[in-house]
């Protein structure tokens, strides 16, 4: 396949110590995804807003050089041949540590498998941090959205997301019903077995802990009130159960939590509360109590549901951040996704992009820029000139195009 990668000629890597942490060198190159739909419109606002925020707190003495790499139908127009996610772009993003990507095009009941959920696959980014806060002026369908400032742990390799699943009426479907109903007698819960899909769900206990073990490690360091672990244990016994009992274990094995009375919540020594909820109770809870919940760890699909409702909370998805990360390499993303019927109108929020890039900045140690973006925003939805997402909601303000709230947030730093 013909590299279509065109590493910048200025510039260094990024680098990974053996304890994690990264060598940030003034000119790292930085592999940007654009994405589909409106990533278009997003992307380069996201990069015009860095590079100003970059600049002015720098004043030139760093700069990031942008390297695109491709996905998605980007990729496929580029490289032909039915390419979605070249492996020069997964390489890309491996080796060069931090990256940055638009959202990607996932079709429904058919068609290629979700790119987004396969580089998080092939890099192991096994943690997706989204964290959920409130800015003053954003409107919210909820009374008091300054209550909602909480911090998913989503695990993002496993759990039925993973995507492991056979179609209604294919030989192998056959096959995995006539096995569980011959090999292991649980045919008879099939309910429709000649028109049944079916689905797999894996749930190891490596892959909670690692998840839950960084949901903690974040509250200790940054000085958060509780981790909450949402499951479906229920029904789940053993996957979304397996993950409560052994994120409680982990607590108490690694960070020496103890039981809060008969338990099962806990305590760690510093008061950090260890609790666990239900998650459709969860989800109504954060309408009504919101202020009772501050880190959440959870499995891959409830996050994915969880991400969308708070971000609602504090005004949509919209402006709504992200990460994907694993020990070593991390892939900065928006929760949204392609907004199709938006795509290249110069119209959509370019928020949620944006405070990943801010996310990114933070996590590479470019706090000054970083903080410049927060002021930026802040400055900029307290100017009333927002897009059509908050302008709906807003009386009084003034609808402005991507492109133009992208500028509103660097005129305000
Ligand atoms: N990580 C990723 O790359 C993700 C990819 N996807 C993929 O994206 C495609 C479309 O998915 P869909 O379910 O429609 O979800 P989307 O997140 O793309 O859009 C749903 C709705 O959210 C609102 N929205 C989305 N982005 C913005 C934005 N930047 N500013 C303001 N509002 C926004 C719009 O609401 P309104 O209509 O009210 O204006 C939009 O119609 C699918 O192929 C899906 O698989 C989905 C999620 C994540
Ligand atoms: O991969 C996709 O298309 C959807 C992903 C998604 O919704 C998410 O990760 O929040
Ligand atoms: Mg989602």
């Amino acid at each position: 396949m013909t590299p279509r990668i065109q590493v910048p000629a200025q510039g260094e890597r990024i680098t990974v110590n053996p304890d994690f942490s990264l060598n940030v060198p003034d000119r790292p190159i930085i592999p940007f995804i654009e994405g589909d739909g409106t990533g278009v419109d997003i992307t380069p606002v996201m990069k015009k807003v860095v590079d100003a925020a970059v600049s002015k707190a720098y004043g030139g003495r760093r700069a990031i050089q942008w390297m695109e790499i491709y996905a998605g139908e980007k990729a496929n127009h580029l490289y032909g041949g039915d390419t979605w996610l070249p492996e020069e772009t997964v390489a890309a993003a491996r080796e060069y540590v931090v990256s940055i990507k638009g959202p990607l095009t996932t079709p429904t009941s058919g068609g290629i498998r979700s790119l987004n959920v396969a580089l998080r696959q092939l890099l192991d980014l096994y943690v997706c941090l989204r964290p959920v806060r409130y800015f003053r002026g954003v409107p919210s369908p909820v009374k008091e959205p300054e209550k909602v400032d909480m911090v998913i742990f989503r695990e993002n390799t496993e759990d039925i997301y993973a995507g492991i699943e056979w179609e209604m009426g294919s030989d192998a479907v056959r096959k995995v019903i006539a096995f569980l109903t011959n090999e292991m007698g649980v045919g008879g819960k099939i309910r429709f077995p000649e028109t049944s899909a079916i689905g797999i769900k894996p749930v190891s206990r490596e892959g909670s802990e690692r998840l839950i073990r960084k949901a903690i490690r974040y509250a200790i360091d940054n000085g958060r009130k509780s981790v909450t672990l949402v499951h479906k244990g229920n029904i789940m016994k053993f996957t979304e159960g397996g993950f409560k009992k052994w994120g409680y274990e982990l607590a108490a094995r690694e960070f020496g939590a103890k039981p809060i009375g008969e338990g099962p919540w806990m305590e760690l020594p510093n008061g950090i509360v260890i609790k666990d909820v239900i998650a459709d109770a969860f989800l109504q809870q954060i309408l009504l109590r919101p202020e009772e919940y501050d880190v959440i760890a959870t499995l891959n699909l409830n996050g994915d549901y969880i991400s969308d409702a708070l971000a609602a909370e504090v005004g949509g998805i919209g402006i709504a951040p992200g990460a994907n990360l694993s020990d070593s390499v991390a892939m900065f993303e928006a929760t949204h996704g392609t907004a199709p019927k938006y795509a290249g109108k110069d119209y959509v929020n370019p928020g949620s992009l944006v405070l990943s890039a801010e996310m990114m900045l933070r996590h590479m140690g470019w706090t000054e820029a970083a903080d410049l973006i927060i002021k930026g925003m802040e400055g900029a939805i307290g100017a009333g000139r927002v897009t059509y997402d908050f302008a709906r909601l807003m009386p009084g303000a003034t609808q402005v195009s991507c492109s133009a709230f992208g500028q509103s947030i660097i005129d305000h730093m």
